[in-house]
């Protein structure tokens, strides 16, 4: 089946090669091509260029007048598996609570953990294939989805089991992370050190032989997880063939950054609080930052210092962290206009950090985040609008027309 997508007004993150990473100023050039076709071939892009050079033949035709098309978002970091709400710790920080003395009181991470136990796995499927196909409808195509609210092997396997099946049913394409160092549980209350041994010598093992899992995390934060328990859990993940992706400088910065790049993980995830030392870490190796906008948003913390990453030429890619405590919210569409409006990200490197580079993040790089010939046919129509600025400008509106994954309307 050959479809032909014509007078396209617009046609971004258009890549002759297949570029794997943008990093500082090249982030700035959002190539695209006006007035466009597009011809997709099955679930592939099999050719795109100036409407004159339009193909005669083709089984069926779209015709996008007035509108853009824009490689699906690529949300390289989520918690949509959850149980219940936090709506009452939101009314709570409002009145002055903060979310380390919420968390300190047994709630935060540990609330939803609760809540998670007691649900049946239908329950959680639910609830996440409700969340996914609000933001299937806003443009995601392709998603991490972490465990991190079991916290026992028993609850972790239930949550990794809700993504596979969330993976099976979905055209979405969806990566899986065990995210067992999320919080300690109240079994090993006063034992941090026998949690962090049964992580890496009873939980990984396990998880890595189930195949439920595409990487490990841990939150590397005071209070949380040290630098050295979060290495010897990103070790054993190594041994057992997972790569990580580690929370770190939510909060504060206390060297996790540079262990995480000397270990070689594939992402650092937050960085609200990043230092000197932290950005010379960051250009020596190949691990990508990841900055969670919407989420210094919600809990009023420090935005990622973009520009000063970008001006030390790193790459960067923003992710919703579509969670219920700290960002219940995976708009993508929202993400990139607070990157802009709160990180002074211009809107073409912030439609980079979520397209192209969040491939990166993902290992999905030879086969989504731009408009390449061969790479998978995932990318949104927008509503008739003036310029794609449209969408971090409109920042309340919801720009995305129609999607299609794979090749095939949703
Ligand atoms: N900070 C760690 N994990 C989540 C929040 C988890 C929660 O509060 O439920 C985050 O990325 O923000
Ligand atoms: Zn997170």
């Amino acid at each position: 089946m050959k479809t032909l997508f014509y007078n396209i007004k617009e046609l971004f993150q258009v890549r002759e090669n297949n570029t794997e990473i943008l990093k500082g100023s090249q982030m700035k050039e959002l190539p695209s091509i006006k007035n466009a076709f597009l011809v997709v071939e099955n679930d592939l892009i099999a050719d795109y260029g100036a409407m004159e050079n339009a193909p005669a033949e083709y089984d069926e035709s779209v015709d996008v007048s007035g509108r853009m098309i824009m490689p699906s978002y690529i949300d390289s970091h989520t918690h949509i598996v959850y149980a219940g709400n936090r709506e009452q710790e939101f009314v709570d920080r409002i009145n002055g609570l903060s979310y380390d003395e919420i968390y300190q009181r047994g709630g935060g991470i540990l609330n939803s953990v609760e809540k998670l136990r007691k649900a049946s796995e239908d329950e959680l499927y639910i609830d996440a294939a409700n969340r996914l196909e609000e933001l299937i409808a806003l443009g995601t195509g392709v998603i991490e989805i972490k465990s991190g609210y079991g916290l026992s092997l028993e609850a972790e396997l239930k949550m990794l089991r809700v993504i596979k099946k969330l993976q099976e049913k979905y055209p979405v394409k969806i990566k899986a992370t065990f995210l067992g160092a999320h919080a300690i549980p109240p079994e090993f209350k006063g034992n941090q050190s026998g949690f962090v041994t049964a992580i890496c010598n009873e939980m990984i093992p396990e998880i890595a032989q189930s195949g439920l899992a595409d990487y490990v995390d841990a939150f590397l934060e005071t209070g949380y997880f040290t630098v050295e328990e979060t290495q010897k859990i990103i070790q054993a993940a190594t041994k057992h063939g997972l790569k990580a992706k580690i929370h770190v400088n939510q909060f504060t910065a206390i060297n996790g950054v540079a262990m995480c790049v000397e270990e070689n993980v594939l992402s650092v995830d937050h960085l609200e609080i990043v230092t000197d030392a932290d950005i010379a870490a960051l250009q020596k190796g190949r691990t990508i930052p990841v900055a969670l906008p919407t989420c210094s948003y919600f809990i009023s913390i420090p935005y990622t210092p973009a520009r000063k990453m970008l001006e030390a030429n790193l790459p960067l890619v923003i992710a919703s962290d579509y969670n219920p405590g700290t960002t219940p919210s995976g708009n993508m569409n929202f993400v990139v206009a607070t990157a802009c409006i709160k990180m002074k990200m211009t809107p073409e490197e912030a439609f980079n950090a979520a397209t192209l580079n969040a491939a990166y993040a993902l290992e999905v790089q030879n086969e989504y985040g731009s408009i390449t010939k061969g790479k998978k046919a995932s990318f949104f129509i927008t509503k008739p609008i003036h310029s794609i600025y449209a969408i971090p400008y409109n920042f309340g509106s919801d720009l995305v027309e129609t999607v299609y994954l794979n090749g095939k309307k949703q």
